[in-house]
């Protein structure tokens, strides 16, 4: 693969002993721990480390060239590398663009979907994918369950993966024949531009509330950052097709500023009072998941769907406006939907006689454990049980709000714990505990088995038991160690064996 930097980007040499330089590039790296012989280097700054304190070692790994963002002061450091050192600016967009040139631009070739909101990513990915798979176009997802083809997913690292990482994910997909990607864009994907050079066809908001803020800093930071997707930049575009919420504030006010710029969007609404494109006329839920009626502006449709949870239907309405924006019949957007089904780790029911029913869910948002709560009451006789604990290194201030939500919409709580990562587990669990206005009914088990035993073998057998914030993850990140543990083999081992799925 030849890189001619002059015709990408206004580039320029930095360092003494390469006047000029035409470089021969088979690969692009930015971590110099994985630099392959042949690769271009990408030296870029992050939260902990300086990219151009690699290039040394990315020369001596077999790196042919690095591309570097660099101040005036710092281009004597380059002075003896022994490879081509190119400056960039506005390094982090470009890494984006061209790695999806030096692959062969995967994402103009094939139907690319992302979205991203506070929470139900993963869900409305997942139910676009299966929707997709049964009007026979073969599908692949990016984002935290895993990458890959639905059934042989591979466990991601990250929600949204780096920009040269997520470019080679795509051209593999393009290569294994995929017709369309949908992927999870999270926050910090946005910010740290992992998917700049990605075009995409479709994007979509599910909704935004308090998540992040250690990153962010603020909700006008992490709500910038998501605007991002659908505002377009200059290194994507505007996305052809956008699906907004128009049941959340920050859903609204994107359509305001679309509006304003003259884009066209399809919003839809569970509850609204406006005039939108995707409602719902008629939902009942029922054991089985929902049977819903919906209505679009060339009429109405009906199917029933196998997910739980009122939250669920809204994100079942992203679902039909991103397949109508693409242009599918709503003969075709029924027979889908009716495919659709619950993801793991995601409002995952398992019973068995004589224990009391347990659900394994992913909230680990205040909003996501109030939604999830409340749909969990619906499927209660008698109490609600939670077990939840909130994850180390992020968003302090979510603790005590998760709290407090337990508090109100649940009858006993075991506050436990989650991924403690590099903090103390008592300490997190302290600060959830303040969040408690009356204690009575709160347990504090730090050891995350210890307080899903108690759960099941306290709670009666018409009781029903939330198991909220690790959903899928098979593992507890416990000071830089990932630990084997999963929710539903805990709970399964409780319950003798396999549950019955609900
Ligand atoms: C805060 C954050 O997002 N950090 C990401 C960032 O790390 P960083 O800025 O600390 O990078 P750094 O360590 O300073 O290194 C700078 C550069 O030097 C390179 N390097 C570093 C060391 C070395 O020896 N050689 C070398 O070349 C690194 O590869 C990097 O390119 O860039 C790294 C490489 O791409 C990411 O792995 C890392 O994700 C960390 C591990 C992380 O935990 N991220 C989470 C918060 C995250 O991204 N989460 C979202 C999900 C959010 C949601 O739920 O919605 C996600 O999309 O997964
Ligand atoms: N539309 C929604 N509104 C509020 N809560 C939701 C919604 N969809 C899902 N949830 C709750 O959020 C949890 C996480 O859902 P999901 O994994 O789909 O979100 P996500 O945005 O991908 O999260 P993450 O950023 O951690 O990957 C679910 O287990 C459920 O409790
Ligand atoms: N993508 C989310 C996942 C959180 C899952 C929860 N189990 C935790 O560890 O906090 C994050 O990285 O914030
Ligand atoms: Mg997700």
């Amino acid at each position: 693969m030849q890189f001619k930097p002059a015709t990408l980007f206004e580039l320029s040499i930095v360092g003494q002993d390469h006047a000029e330089a035409s470089v021969l590039a088979t690969g692009i790296c930015s971590d110099s721990r994985y630099v392959q012989q042949g690769d271009l280097f990408v030296a870029r700054d992050g939260v902990n480390h300086r990219g151009i304190d690699f290039v040394v070692q990315a020369a001596q790994a077999g790196a042919v060239a690095a591309i570097v963002e660099c101040s005036d002061s710092q281009v004597g450091e380059f002075d003896h590398v022994s490879i081509p050192v190119f400056h960039v600016d506005d390094l982090v967009n470009r890494t984006g663009v061209l790695a999806s040139m030096m692959l062969g631009n995967p994402s103009h070739k094939m139907t690319i979907i992302g979205i991203t909101g506070t929470n139900g990513k993963t869900s409305c990915a997942h139910y676009i994918a299966q929707a997709l798979t049964a009007l026979g176009k073969k599908t692949a997802l990016i984002g935290t369950v895993g990458n890959g083809f639905p059934g042989s997913l591979e466990t991601a690292t990250h929600t949204t993966p780096d920009s040269i990482r997520l470019q080679q994910l795509l051209a593999g997909f393009y290569a294994q024949s995929a017709d369309a990607v949908v992927m999870e864009v999270s926050s910090h994907a946005l910010d740290q531009g992992r998917v700049a050079g990605v075009q995409f066809d479709a994007v979509a908001l599910t909704n935004l509330s308090r998540d992040h803020l250690d990153y962010h800093g603020s909700m006008q930071a992490y709500a910038d950052a998501k605007s991002r997707l659908f505002l377009g930049s200059e290194s994507a575009g505007v996305p052809a097709r956008i699906a907004l919420n128009a049941d959340d504030d920050f859903g609204c006010e994107l359509a305001e500023q679309l509006q304003q710029a003259n884009q066209s969007f399809f919003r839809y609404s569970i509850n609204s009072s406006v005039p939108v494109d995707v409602s719902v006329k008629r939902s009942v839920l029922n054991s089985q998941g929902v049977t819903l009626s919906i209505a679009l502006p060339r009429g109405d449709i009906h199917f029933d769907a196998a997910v739980m949870g009122d939250f669920n239907i809204s994100n079942l309405l992203l679902v039909v406006s991103v397949l109508a924006q693409l242009g599918f019949s709503n003969t075709e957007i029924e027979t889908a939907m009716a495919q659709v089904s619950a993801v793991p780790g995601r409002m995952e029911c398992l019973a068995k006689v004589g224990f009391p029913a347990a659900i394994i869910d992913y909230a680990h948002t205040p909003d996501a454990l109030e939604k999830a709560l409340q749909a969990a009451r619906k499927h209660c006789e008698k109490k609600l049980w939670v077990v939840f604990g909130c994850g180390g290194d992020r968003d302090t201030g979510k603790r005590a709000e998760m709290a407090s939500i337990a508090e109100k919409f649940a009858d006993k709580i075991i506050v436990t714990s989650d991924n403690p990562r590099t903090e103390a587990a008592d300490e997190i669990i302290k600060m959830i505990m303040q969040g408690f206005s009356c204690v009575e009914n709160v347990t504090q088990v730090s050891a995350r088995e210890d307080a899903i035993s108690m759960a099941v073998q306290l709670a009666g057998p018409e009781d029903l038991i939330l198991v909220a914030g690790k959903g899928h993850e098979d593992y507890q990140e416990i000071m830089g160690v990932k630990y084997p543990f999963s929710d539903k083999h805990v709970i399964e081992g409780l319950m003798g064996g396999r549950a019955n799925d609900a």
